[in-house]
């Protein structure tokens, strides 16, 4: 593998400009004025030198919805948008209850070798919350993380069952919190505005009981969970009194509950439809300072591509989801970097060095230090571009933000020192 220097850049936004070397996959030098030799230079004055960002919630839609996306473009994404590490959920066709399917996503991943993909293992048989799936066959397959991701382990005794087995397996739990009985037909936030749109409604309770329970069940298992997607300001509180009382939960915030409210419904446009549902602007607000805080430990995207009939259709018969790959960094950049909730560092906390944490990556998130893997990503402060659907990576193109203008952009991306992504083209392995 050739050398690498990265010209002028600055680890986690601080300080002055450094150059820093790379070489057999390793950070080899930081210092200002490096001489590079027959490396290969890339040219990053003023851009924020970051470690890799880790996705503990991507759908791929491979296997069965290849029409949507696929683990190669999914990948593509990925890397275009500064991950390194993606989380690929288990809600495929067939499901990732099984060890076959879980391999088929590890390899086709590797193949593709653009990002890390990690599977997701289902909890339950078929996602159906009948019947335990084999925990233990995908652990030793290398699964660590386990969810029904689409839907939630609501039975109290299973969800009890699956955190006493993950302990056991040194995995975490990541439970989509929705009480069912509380959500037949809901299509939007219960509020104000659905109400009167006549949209039926998908309450904050729905979301809040199930993460209060899981809290409790956490504690008297004495495993991990972790909250899928958390959408309201009522369930920080929990997260906020579960983590004081020493349970060990953690939580995932996606960028378009940061950015997005239950405005967006006025134009009855499905594109904004997502589970769990956009809510209020004061949500929003709480789960900006609430990701601030640490109440709320990272960033996932729940990027979930969906394919043009699935979405542009009446609102009731649409499927929930948006992408988010691509989008995440300059959506983190205008909700909580630019009024100054973070900084960059705070930044790398939120999309790389928590997330990898949480499921137990050894080789992300790691610190910009000598010796270090040189999994990073580079991105371009100043930049401002503005989002076009037809120009992502995803075969899908149902993004909220069409049009917009957002701040902050990932030129480069590289993976254990190999660049996979660099100025918005992927590049594939020689
Ligand atoms: N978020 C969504 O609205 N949809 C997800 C499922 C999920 O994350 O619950 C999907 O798979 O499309
Ligand atoms: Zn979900
Ligand atoms: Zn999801």
């Amino acid at each position: 593998m050739t050398a690498l220097v990265l010209r002028g850049v600055r680890p986690y936004g601080e300080g002055d400009p450094v150059d820093v070397r790379i070489e057999d996959g390793l950070v080899a030098a930081i210092e200002p004025g490096l001489d590079a030799g027959d490396a290969e230079v890339v040219e990053a004055h003023g851009q924020v030198l970051l470690p890799g960002f880790v996705d503990l919630h991507t759908h791929l839609r491979e296997p069965g919805r290849e029409d949507t996306e696929t683990i190669a473009t999914g990948s593509a994404a990925a890397a275009l948008g500064g991950y390194t590490a993606v989380f690929a959920m288990a809600n495929t066709d067939p499901v990732a209850d099984n060890a076959v399917v879980v391999e088929h996503v590890w390899r086709r991943g590797r193949e593709v070798g653009l990002v890390d993909v990690h599977p997701v293992g289902a909890v339950t048989v078929g996602l159906r919350g009948e019947k335990l799936a084999e925990l233990g066959t995908m652990a030793a397959a290398g699964v660590r993380v386990f969810s029904d991701d689409g839907h939630c382990v609501h039975d109290p005794l299973l969800m009890r069952r699956a955190l006493e087995y993950s302990t056991a397996l040194d995995a975490v739990v990541a439970q989509h919190a929705e009480e069912p009985r509380l959500t037949v037909g809901a299509q939007a936030h219960e509020g104000e505005r659905a109400a009167r749109l006549g949209l039926a409604g998908w309450p904050a309770v729905a979301e809040e009981s199930i993460v209060a329970r899981d809290c409790l069940l956490a504690r008297q298992t004495g495993a991990r969970l972790h909250v899928c997607h958390v959408s309201t300001a009522g369930t920080a509180e929990i997260l906020r009194w579960a983590k004081g009382q020493g349970i060990e939960v953690s939580a995932e915030v996606t960028p378009h509950h940061l950015l997005l409210d239950d405005d967006r419904l006025a134009g009855y446009d499905p594109v904004n439809k997502v589970n769990p549902p956009l809510r209020t602007a004061a949500d929003t607000k709480v789960l900006r300072d609430a990701l601030a805080e640490g109440v709320v430990d990272c960033v996932a995207t729940d990027h979930a591509p969906h394919a043009a009939q699935d979405k542009d259709c009446e609102w009731s018969a649409a499927r929930p989801g948006m992408l988010g790959l691509q989008t995440a960094l300059p959506v983190v950049v205008a909700t909580m970097v630019e009024p100054g909730l973070l900084d960059w560092r705070g930044v790398a906390r939120v999309l790389s060095e928590r997330p990898a944490e949480i499921a137990g990556l050894p080789g992300h998130g790691r610190p910009i230090a000598v010796g270090e893997p040189a999994t990073l990503t580079l991105v371009d402060p100043a930049a401002r571009w503005t989002v076009r659907g037809a120009e992502l990576a995803s075969i899908a193109a149902n993004t909220p933000y069409e049009g917009m203008e957002l701040p902050g952009r990932v030129v480069t991306t590289l993976l254990r020192g190999r660049i996979t992504a660099h100025e918005g083209m992927v590049r594939e392995r020689e």
